[in-house]
């Protein structure tokens, strides 16, 4: 009846891993495309492969490991995937977020996802950082939330509330991190939208996006939240504007992968302030 894993499964993937490091994070990062440079701000740190864990999804996109990184950011003590699950990789939905669920078990009641993303609002350029605010999520009103299938109780309720998925203190906390750190100018705020990917958008689809009213695009993290905010964590967000959608045919340029994460490596030292700033004084 229930397509996802099991509650005693995710439980005793949680317990393996404590068993494997000796830290007991409460905070769990989740690097996006090219982000992955937020893993070497970890100290003492235990590695976990992905391919190590039992029923465990394996990332298969350039940029992500498929690795957990335990340690201690500016004093704090986190986990890291340094790696991703997209849904256009070919897994179902609920599989993209066992990991997810895997960072409860072990403890994480605050999340911190970060992505790649396109950007849609005009006003924003390549390089700038939006703090996540609220999020349209296409596969999830179209029939593919992550959360279709059986419920357990135990995970969380049938019926979820997303009026407040994101995490407003730590907007705050986040937007005044920046302005010491210099940052304030690229600090945007908006909703991010999930694509289900592994197309790029159609000029067509970017105009439709941004109707839609969303600032940035993308193919995660949508998932992630709702799967958090189910099991009771706290929910913060994180977009590199990696590029600007095309909104006009004549100036239609072509993104690429590879173009995301050159713009996550230039940007890799802010991002990697901006969040172990963030973590230290939560
Ligand atoms: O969302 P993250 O994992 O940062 O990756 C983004 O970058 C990739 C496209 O270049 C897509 O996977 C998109 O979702
Ligand atoms: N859908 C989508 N995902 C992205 N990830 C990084 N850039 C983009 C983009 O332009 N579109």
């Amino acid at each position: 009846m229930c397509e996802g894993p099991s509650f005693e499964h995710v439980q005793s993937i949680g317990e393996l891993l404590l068993g494997k490091t000796k830290h007991r994070p409460t905070i769990g990062i989740i690097c996006g495309s090219g982000l992955g440079g937020l893993a070497d701000m970890v100290e003492d740190a235990n590695v976990v492969l992905y391919s190590e864990i039992p029923s465990f999804p394996i990332s298969t996109v350039p940029g992500h490991m498929g690795k957990l990184v335990f340690g201690t950011m500016k004093g704090k003590q986190v986990v890291l995937m340094r790696g991703r699950l997209h849904y256009y990789e070919g897994y179902p939905m609920w599989k993209t977020t066992i990991p997810v669920r895997v960072l409860k078990a072990c403890g994480i009641s605050t999340l911190i996802l970060t992505n790649a993303a396109g950007g849609l609002n005009s006003d924003y350029s390549v390089g700038d950082i939006m703090i996540i605010k609220d999020h349209i999520d296409l596969p999830g009103i179209s029939g593919e939330c992550v959360l279709r299938g059986g419920n357990d109780e135990r995970f969380g309720p049938r019926f979820l509330a997303t009026v407040d998925t994101y995490d407003k203190e730590l907007a705050t906390l986040t937007k005044s991190i920046a302005g010491k750190l210099g940052l304030s100018d690229i600090m945007r705020e908006g909703t991010y939208i999930m694509i289900g990917g592994p197309t790029f958008e159609t000029v067509a689809e970017s105009r439709l996006l941004r109707n839609f009213g969303a600032d940035a695009v993308g193919m995660s993290t949508v998932p992630e939240a709702i799967v958090a905010r189910h099991m009771g964590m706290k929910v913060f967000g994180l977009s590199l504007i990696t590029d600007m959608c095309s909104l006009q045919y004549d100036v239609a340029s072509a993104t690429t992968h590879e173009q995301v994460l050159a713009a996550g490596r230039k940007r890799a030292k802010d991002l990697q302030e901006l969040v172990s700033n963030l973590v230290q004084n939560m």
